[in-house]
């Protein structure tokens, strides 16, 4: 803690901060940061931050923090953590007097943007300004004013790279650290080995659940990290289960919603379930349902209003969810309500004002990677304790809530796992080796994890950076690597955009990039889905589906981004704004890194489409299928999985070799993002992983062997005529001599 420094915003010189001089400055008339009287508005809030659990304990967190360079902070949902204690931290001595600022990460975009404007309101300043936020390809904060940033988890270990002692903060507080996310994991194990370099940076460790006995004792310096416990909640959340099981959780679900509707006294609604088709067609199902009740019985039931959210959402779309609720039909008709039907990201630090009821039928999607044959999926699966807790802690935080819980209490005692398994022990880890690799670390295995990854599992990330050339045998940084850690992208992705200037297409494949990192763009009402289709099918290319992103995006830039366009195409203008804004960010790393931006246009497109989808299979080589005889099925290279086309597939034919984009696993598997291409390609340019000694026995080895054949022969050709015209060539020159 800094001693004897003159504080700028108290003014005076003090060893450390206390709760009162703080609560003075809160409670000033001026607001210590842009020295403007303080709003109404803000001592509003204020009233209300007053009665957090966290608020009342500011003196002992002050004590704590002044002691301590790590603390683990446990509390329960709601009271107070994300939004009081980075406030806490900012308004005592330490960030403004040194020039460096406070982070707050969040495992979420959408919590990471809703918790900075709330604490930006909070604090009475813009958003932006004193307080901001930073997601991936969105930055939203004041380098020189703000001193508070939430950010993605993600987003603070890429900064790592460029920045491995993070000298930009003073203290770093991962919020919802219980999530395990693999960012908040490798940040926790990056933090650890920093805090002996760094004696001045603080860490806060926040988590809203009772596992941080595992926090404290993995962040033992001397001692375990101390524990900041901060008990109760503001306002209590009755918890109601179901008497037997629910063999149909969506149908039970709606039921649910319905039924509150009718029975209970105002208030918003949020249900949980667990992906977009599911909840587009829960929300059909929810309002047909309601508009029904209304209509017959217009004066006790009020209007009902269902908002969908997922992460593949835009984001503007995604602020709906803080959309009033509709007003009643008549002035003094019965109130409206709204309802939010929402995957797990509104799980978390999400406080969305007016939700009294959750809904919560016990499942979510959750990822599961499978190293034997590389492949990571989403699966329904039932949550746990801690999440249901999560979960319910959505109701209750600006009034007393209720939250249904479509199981059975027995089921939620004995079958719901304490905790998830950390995500690092079931997701696909390229991206972050290369990460923790380009920050510095160099042996993952060692690495000091909170809980370590399967060993099968790092060998397999290994394997593919080194196939990529990002890693030298030995495991070290090639200067591609490095060159493709400055994207935040995954490696395959970055290793595309390098290698595209060779096939001279690096606009093409820029502009693919882009359209692959923004959520869906097609759009497909149920009530319109023929046009839909029929719009989909005359944008669509024949060769692929990475072809259709180029020709969508020119096609909407050469409509001069006309909304217009986008909806007649049944288009997400907002996907493709987005789209645009990401490919204008891509291009600044290009330029930076010096890679030429080249588009060749030649005069046959076709041959141009074929420098592309070479171009693709640089980074895609290992995604790629071969079709089974006329079994209309494809067998993955090497993995040998038995795939489908997935419907939204736009080839009109079957072409034999594939390269796809995405593995899904819904009904059965499929592979999505799907373009031809030719298995002589993938000889040439990706001879290592193409060396048939590797391969298994089976149809796939063969067709590879009879092209590598082919091609054999052809070279023995070309060398033949070569050697004889090199003959003929000496035999004059002998001749003429
Ligand atoms: N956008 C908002 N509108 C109204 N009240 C809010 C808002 N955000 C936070 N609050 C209030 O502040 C309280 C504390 O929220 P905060 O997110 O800090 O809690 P938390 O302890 O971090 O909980 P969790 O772990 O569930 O996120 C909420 O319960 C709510 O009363």
């Amino acid at each position: 803690m800094a001693d004897s420094t003159k504080d700028p915003l108290f003014g005076f010189i003090r060893r450390r901060v206390t709760a009162k001089q703080v609560q003075g400055a809160i409670d000033g008339k001026e607001n210590p940061f842009t020295r403007l009287p303080h709003s109404d508005r803000y001592h509003k809030i204020l009233e209300a931050r007053k009665k957090l659990p966290v608020y009342t304990q500011m003196d002992d967190f002050y004590e704590m923090y002044a002691k301590h360079q790590i603390i683990v902070v446990v509390g329960e949902t709601g009271s107070g953590k994300t939004t009081q204690i980075p406030q806490f931290v900012v308004y005592s001595d330490m960030p403004q007097t040194k020039g460096k600022i406070v982070a707050c990460t969040q495992p979420r975009r959408l919590a990471t943007m809703s918790a900075a404007k709330r604490v930006a309101d909070e604090m009475d300043v813009r958003l932006g300004k004193q307080v901001g936020y930073s997601i991936r390809f969105e930055d939203m904060t004041d380098p020189g004013t703000t001193i508070l940033k939430y950010m993605t988890d993600g987003l603070l270990l890429r900064e790592a790279m460029n920045d491995p002692d993070f000298e930009r903060y003073s203290t770093i507080i991962l919020d919802e650290a219980h999530e395990r996310t693999v960012a908040t994991d490798s940040l926790m194990g990056l933090l650890k080995s920093l805090v002996k370099r760094r004696k001045d940076l603080k860490i806060i460790v926040m988590s809203a659940t009772l596992d941080a006995l595992k926090f404290q004792k993995y962040f033992t310096i001397d001692e375990p990290a101390p524990l900041f416990k901060v008990p109760g909640r503001t306002h209590p959340v009755g918890i109601f289960y179901t008497r037997e099981p629910e063999p149909d959780y969506v149908e039970a679900a709606i039921r649910t919603v319905i039924m509150i509707h009718r029975t209970e006294d105002p208030g918003d609604i949020l249900v949980f379930l667990t992906g977009q088709e599911e909840i587009e067609d829960a929300c059909r199902k929810i309002k047909i349902e309601a508009d029904d009740l209304v209509a017959n019985d217009p004066d006790t039931v009020g209007p009902l209003s269902c908002i969908p959210l997922y992460s593949s959402l835009p984001p503007q779309q995604q602020q709906r969810i803080f959309d009033p609720a509709p007003p009643p039909r008549v002035s003094d008709g019965p109130p409206g309500r709204k309802v939010i039907v929402s995957t797990n990201i509104a799980e978390t630090s999400l406080t969305v004002d007016g939700v009294v009821y959750v809904v919560d039928p016990g499942f979510s999607k959750q990822k599961l990677y499978n190293p034997r044959i590389r492949v990571e999926s989403l699966l329904v699966s039932p949550i746990s304790k801690s999440s249901a807790q999560q979960r319910a802690g959505r109701a209750g935080r600006t009034r007393p809530g209720k939250c249904f819980r479509l199981f059975t209490e027995k089921d939620f005692m004995k079958e719901l796992e304490e905790h998830m398994h950390p995500e690092i022990l079931r997701c696909n880890l390229s991206s972050t080796v290369l990460d923790l690799v380009k920050v510095g670390v160099k042996d993952l295995v060692r690495f000091d994890w909170v809980d370590a990854p399967a060993p099968e599992t790092l060998m397999r990330a290994l394997e593919l950076l080194n196939f990529l050339a990002a890693l030298d045998d030995d495991g070290n940084l090639t200067p591609l690597g490095t060159k493709m850690s400055a994207f935040p992208l995954d490696p395959q992705m970055s290793k595309m955009l390098i290698t595209s200037p060779e096939f001279d297409c690096s606009q093409e494949i820029l502009t693919i990039v882009a359209m692959l990192s923004v959520p869906n763009f097609w759009s497909r009402p149920n009530n319109r889905r023929k046009e839909a289709d029929i719009a989909k099918e005359l944008l669509s290319l024949p060769d692929g589906d990475h072809l259709t992103l180029i020709n969508v995006f020119n096609e909407y830039q050469n409509n001069l981004n006309d909304s217009k366009w986008a909806w007649n195409n049944y288009i997400s203008a907002r996907a493709l704004a987005e789209a645009a804004n990401v490919r204008a960010q891509l291009l600044r790393i290009m330029e930076r890194l010096e890679i030429d931006l080249v588009t060749k246009s030649h005069p046959d497109q076709t041959r141009h489409y074929v420098d592309i989808r070479k171009a693709l299979v640089c980074g895609y080589f290992m995604q790629v299928a071969h079709r089974e005889g006329d079994k209309g099925s494809y067998l993955t290279i090497k993995d040998n999985q038995v795939v489908s086309l997935h419907p939204s597939c736009g080839l009109d034919t079957q072409p034999e070799w594939v390269l796809f984009n995405e593995f899904v696993l819904t009904t059965r598997p499929y592979i999505r993002t799907v373009t031809e291409i030719r298995p002589e390609w993938l000889l040439e340019l990706a001879a290592n992983y193409y060396d048939l000694k590797l391969f298994t026995d089976g149809e796939t080895k063969r067709a590879l062997q009879r092209v590598l054949n082919r091609l054999r022969k052809k070279q023995g050709k070309k060398n033949a005529k070569a050697a004889a015209s090199n003959k003929k060539q000496s035999e004059k020159k002998e001749a003429a001599s």
